[in-house]
Formats: structure tokens, C-alpha cells, sequence
């Protein structure tokens, strides 16, 4: 059993519950543990799972959120860098699924949050589980 940490940037409550739900039941099923802790946005996930990992006491980490375009550049900035500085802790060996949604609207979103659609919640806990197999794999 490995324990996991969900990072939710709760900026749409109702869709991190559904990609939450996602993540939560495939480290179940594959019997891990999962924690989670809030921040308030996309941009904050990358610096709270780097404290993390820091600290030790997780072996795999989920990124949840959902970024929806707005009118302003602000989304390529809160999207991209988000992602590449997830990007950027992975290829440091921290086993991270990133479960941060970036869609064009929350019609989108919806569709990709729901376990019962796409699932992208339980899609980014899968990846951050195949990379903790991989780094104990390659220890
Ligand atoms: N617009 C969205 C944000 N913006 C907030 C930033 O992520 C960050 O919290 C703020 O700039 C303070 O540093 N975050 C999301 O997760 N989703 C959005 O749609
Ligand atoms: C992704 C965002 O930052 C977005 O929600 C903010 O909207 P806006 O660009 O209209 O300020």
C-alpha cells in the first residue's frame, strides 16, 4: 500500500468533487491510501506537492482542478504554467498524475470530471500510480 496525496485547487467546487471521486476510486481499487489538501488555484498545486514531497510523507501525488477560459490571457498563464511545473517535479521523480482540467468552457469540463464520462480524475491517479510502479521498478 502507498500513500497518495490529492492536491485540489478548488476554484469549481462541484467539478473537483467529481474528479476527486475519479481519483479517489482508482487508488482504492488499486489499494493505496489517498489524502487531500485545498488550495486556492491551479497555480498553487505545483508549490504544495513540491512541500510535500519535501516533507516525505507521500509516495504519489494527484493534481485536481479545473482551469475554464475566461477573457484574458490570464487561462494560457494559469493552464501552462501549471502543467509545466508539474511537468517539471515529474521529471525530478516525484510521481505526479495531473488531473488539472483546462477546457474551454464548463460544458467541457463537466464532461471530463464525471467518472461516469472521461473520468480525468481517475485517469491522473492511474498515471501517478504507474509512475510510483515505475521509480520502485527502477530503484
Ligand atoms: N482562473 C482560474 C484560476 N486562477 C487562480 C490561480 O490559479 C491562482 O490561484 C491565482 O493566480 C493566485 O496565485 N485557478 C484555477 O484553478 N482555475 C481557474 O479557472
Ligand atoms: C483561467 C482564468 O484565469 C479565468 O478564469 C480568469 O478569467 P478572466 O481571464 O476573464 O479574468
Amino acid at each position: 500500500m502507498a500513500r497518495f496525496l490529492i492536491v485540489e485547487a478548488r476554484f469549481y467546487g462541484h467539478l473537483n468533487d467529481m474528479l476527486i471521486d475519479g481519483a479517489k476510486t482508482a487508488l482504492k481499487d488499486a489499494g493505496h491510501d489517498a489524502d487531500v489538501i485545498t488550495v486556492p488555484g491551479a497555480l498553487e498545486v505545483p508549490g504544495a506537492i513540491a512541500m510535500a514531497a519535501e516533507s516525505g510523507q507521500y509516495d504519489g501525488f494527484v493534481a485536481i482542478g479545473v482551469v475554464i477560459r475566461g477573457e484574458t490571457y490570464h487561462f494560457e498563464i494559469v493552464a501552462g504554467e501549471s502543467a509545466r511545473a508539474l511537468m517539471a517535479l515529474t521529471m525530478d521523480g516525484i510521481a505526479i498524475g495531473n488531473g488539472i482540467l483546462t477546457t474551454e468552457n464548463e460544458e467541457q469540463a463537466l464532461v471530463r470530471a464525471d467518472p461516469a464520462q472521461k473520468n480525468k480524475g481517475g485517469e491522473a491517479a492511474q498515471a501517478a500510480i504507474r509512475l510510483l510502479e515505475l521509480r520502485e521498478e527502477f530503484a
